[in-house]
């Protein structure tokens, strides 16, 4: 039986998400409730082998589907589901619906193949609550080009990243309840004061 709570940040890559995971899991620690800060695809052992193929190496998309998906099945039973039922927190550095944006939107994967990978691999478990950061494309690729060598998904063009984040921005839209959608173009320190008023609430709710 589930009684932690499951955050998770998503945004396309460069939006800045990774940026405050330590502030919000700080934030809620400072409350007295055990959190765990995670990663897909990754994770476990496993789910870090499989990034680094996944991040890499080229290969058909239902592979890559199926890889993320296998990452994260591994995840649930390691990481997510034994820290839910002991009543941690969690939070994820992305979860599903990262792969409706890019193996979805970004890559043109149907969602009815998405939909039977998420019902089998997690029918009942959605986040409590989903951080969208949400940039317009040059934005976070002038982030990306400012910091870092680029990795597979990184490297692709502007017309995968508009379609991923416009399916990121389609889901925001269905599933209101748990998504926020944080505009990441402004200053951190303003994102931080948003995220704090929301991660109260949540922790106020609980
Ligand atoms: N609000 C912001 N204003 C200016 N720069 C920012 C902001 N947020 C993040 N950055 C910078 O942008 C870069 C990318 O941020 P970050 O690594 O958090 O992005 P990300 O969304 O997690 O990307 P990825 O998914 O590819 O890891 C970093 O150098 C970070 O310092
Ligand atoms: C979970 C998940 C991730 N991806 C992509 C998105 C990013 O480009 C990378 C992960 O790198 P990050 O910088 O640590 O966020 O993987 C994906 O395509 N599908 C997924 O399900």
């Amino acid at each position: 039986m589930k009684s932690g709570k499951f955050i998770t940040f998503e945004g396309i890559d460069g939006a800045g998400k990774s940026t405050h995971i330590n502030f919000v899991q700080q934030l809620i620690e400072a409350q007295g409730i055990s959190v765990i800060a995670t990663r897909e695809p990754g994770g476990t052992e496993l789910g870090e082998t499989l990034r680094s193929i996944l991040l890499n190496q080229k290969m058909h998309l239902e592979t890559e589907a199926m890889l993320m998906f296998a990452s994260r099945r591994e995840h649930l039973a390691q990481v997510i589901e034994p820290a839910l039922a002991a009543g941690k927190w969690l939070i994820s550095d992305r979860f599903t619906d990262a792969s409706f944006a890019y193996q979805g939107g970004g890559r043109h994967l149907s969602i009815d193949k998405l939909n039977a990978l998420e019902n089998w691999v997690h029918p009942h478990l959605q986040p409590d609550l989903t951080f969208l950061f949400d940039v317009p494309i040059s934005v976070a690729k002038a982030r990306l080009d400012a910091t870092r060598t680029l990795d597979k998904f990184e490297k692709e063009d502007a017309e995968f990243f508009n379609n991923t984040r416009n399916e990121y921005l389609r889901r925001a839209q269905e599933f209101p309840q748990r998504f926020r959608v944080i505009d990441s173009t402004r200053s951190i320190e303003e994102i931080r004061d948003e995220l704090r008023d929301i991660v109260e609430n949540l922790i106020a709710s609980k």
